[in-house]
């Protein structure tokens, strides 16, 4: 017979365990030996949306028949099997739940506790949402494509099956966010990610890179990678053929695509990165709406434009500039006066020819500094050669570039050096291009009048090569026209070069200006100006450049 005392016991101990079951947080789950629930607490009927009374008993596979064979079934089989205790999160689909898990095997059976961890998996999806994807777009952000691409680089590098990556820059963003606003330019934005992820496969990856620069990533492009690439880049492209609807109105936008392929070449993200958008500037600079391949003379060339800006500024630190002036004669042999000339003494390279920096110095405004100094130096000679009777009369010629033009203290600047160095304005002669004097026309004739008003002079270099426009040359206050020395070389030969000059001439004699000859290299080619009625001419067969010490030789 049953101890009624022991009973009682039993009895107690088990109401409590049951109390206590019910009152933790935890769901709670006892399975017998054959997966039959023997128990379960309120919570996991509520979690697992169940009728606790009508599963007791029942086979817990069969209650939950979507787990067999998935992870909870195999955790739970590998508890029993080796009689040690299971901790894991898992995501039951069929509930849509995310749980934490702890099963521990014993005598009777399995004990499972779990609890819901949706909440918790949420934030941190959204917190990985945050971290990689792009807030405005939902494209993955920079981040993610570098992680991508970094295992991208490595697949290719270990399987050989090659992959590129494609720089996408809108052509002229910033017109939308100037004219229409930046939340349209936002909008605009996203309708372009909407497109270009729908142009590509659902395994590449998609970046918004950053403001109006996308990456698309394509993997395992197979044998044929530029082939398909360049497919690839032309449907980006096609992408945007038709307009945009930006908030109710048409827009029509283009993009500046630049590819980089890589495979077996031990590559680096950031190098890689760098060739895509080294091709995607190729792409803008051959007109935009373009593709282009990168290419290692690409990447050559614009190396060495940035060795050589690197060295023009320790140039101008070194005072490695210098300038040299080239003798102009009167058209009957007289000396008129010199054309300074900036010249680059590199200490490595020796004299590199100003076709090639001045462009550099332009792009990075270093020819401000630049002009400044020659302007300086040329009349601070001019203002010593007015104490010598044989160099007094004569004339400083001074390029100057748009850049320094267009500043608008330019007109100071040039004042304030004659100022400094005393030299007199009306022996120096300001040299300007053609395409300077298209620029804002009024802006121009204005600063040219206010220097004319002290003495200076202007010619036109290089003219008949750039884009004057006839009908506003006679408002110019200008004294010279410089013939280029490419139609003086032409004259000679079967071209249109003695018609271009015999025009020059006359449009120079009927606005009243003097006209030189550039170039002129043979006593033949001297002949032909002369007989033109050009008024001066310079040129090796007159003079080359000279340093300021063989000027002085040349002069005595
Ligand atoms: N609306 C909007 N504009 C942005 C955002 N991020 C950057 N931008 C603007 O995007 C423009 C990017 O201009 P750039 O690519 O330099 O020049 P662009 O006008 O596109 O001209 P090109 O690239 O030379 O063809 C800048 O004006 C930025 O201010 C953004 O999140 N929203």
């Amino acid at each position: 017979m049953q101890d009624p005392l022991k009973s009682h016991t039993e009895a107690l101990q088990a109401a409590c365990l049951t109390a206590t079951l019910e009152s933790i947080s935890d769901a709670v789950l006892m399975l017998g030996h054959d997966w039959e629930i023997r128990y379960m607490n309120g919570n996991a009927a509520r979690l697992t949306k169940v009728v606790r009374e009508e599963v007791l008993g029942r086979c817990l596979w069969d209650v939950f028949p979507e787990a067999v064979g998935g992870p909870y079934y195999r955790a739970y089989h590998k508890a029993v099997d080796t009689n040690e205790q299971v901790s894991f999160e898992e995501h039951y689909a069929p509930l849509d739940l995310w749980t934490e898990i702890r099963a521990y095997p014993s005598e009777e059976g399995l004990t499972i506790y779990f609890r819901d961890i949706s909440d918790r998996k949420a934030t941190e999806a959204e917190i990985h949402r945050m971290a990689f994807y792009d807030k405005l777009t939902g494209l993955p952000n920079r981040q993610l494509l570098l992680d991508r691409l970094e295992h991208a680089l490595a697949l290719g590098q270990r399987t050989g099956r090659p992959g590129a990556t494609l720089f996408i820059d809108l052509d002229h963003f910033k017109s939308i966010n100037d004219t229409r606003g930046h939340d349209k330019g936002d909008i605009l934005l996203q309708q372009v990610a909407d497109r270009l992820d729908a142009a590509v496969r659902s395994c590449d990856t998609v970046a918004r890179f950053g403001g109006d620069e996308f990456v698309v990533l394509l993997e395992d492009l197979g044998t044929d990678a530029p082939a398909v690439a360049r497919d690839i880049a032309s449907k980006l492209l096609q992408a945007f053929h038709a307009p945009f609807n930006v908030d109710g109105v048409e827009h029509y936008s283009t993009p500046s695509i630049g590819v980089a392929l890589f495979g077996r070449e031990r590559l680096g993200i950031e190098e890689v990165l760098k060739r895509a958008d080294l091709a995607m500037y190729q792409a803008k600079a051959a007109g935009r709406n373009n593709v282009s391949f990168f290419d290692p003379a690409m990447e050559a060339r614009v190396s060495a434009r940035a060795m050589l800006e690197t060295d023009m500024r320790r140039a101008l630190a070194n005072q490695e500039f210098e300038l040299h002036y080239q003798p102009l004669a009167t058209i009957d042999g007289k000396l008129a006066g010199v054309e300074a000339l900036l010249r680059w003494r590199h200490p490595q390279r020796g004299m590199v020819p100003p076709v090639e920096f001045i462009p550099v110095a332009e792009e990075t405004n270093m020819i401000l500094h630049l002009g400044c100094w020659v302007l300086m130096e040329a009349c601070g000679l001019l203002s010593r050669w007015a104490d010598d009777e044989r160099t007094a009369r004569l004339e400083m010629s001074v390029n100057v570039s748009p850049v320094q033009f267009h500043r608008p203290d330019f007109v100071e600047q040039v004042l304030d050096v004659l100022k400094q160095t005393g030299a007199r304005p009306d022996r120096l002669r300001l040299e300007l291009t053609e395409s300077l004097l298209i620029k804002d026309v009024e802006g121009t004739i204005q600063k040219m009048q206010r220097l004319r008003e002290v003495g200076v002079r202007f010619a036109v270099d290089d003219f008949g090569t750039g884009y004057s426009s006839l009908s506003y040359l006679h408002r110019l206050p200008l004294s010279q026209l410089k013939i280029d020395r490419s139609f003086i070389w032409d004259a000679q030969k079967e071209g249109h070069g003695a018609a271009i000059v015999r025009m020059i001439v006359g449009l120079g004699k009927t606005l009243g200006m003097s006209v030189l000859a550039e170039g002129v290299e043979t006593p033949e080619q001297l002949a032909f100006v002369m007989d033109e009625g050009c008024h001066y001419y310079q040129g090796y067969l007159y003079s080359k450049p000279l340093p300021e010490d063989r000027l002085a030789v040349f002069f005595s």
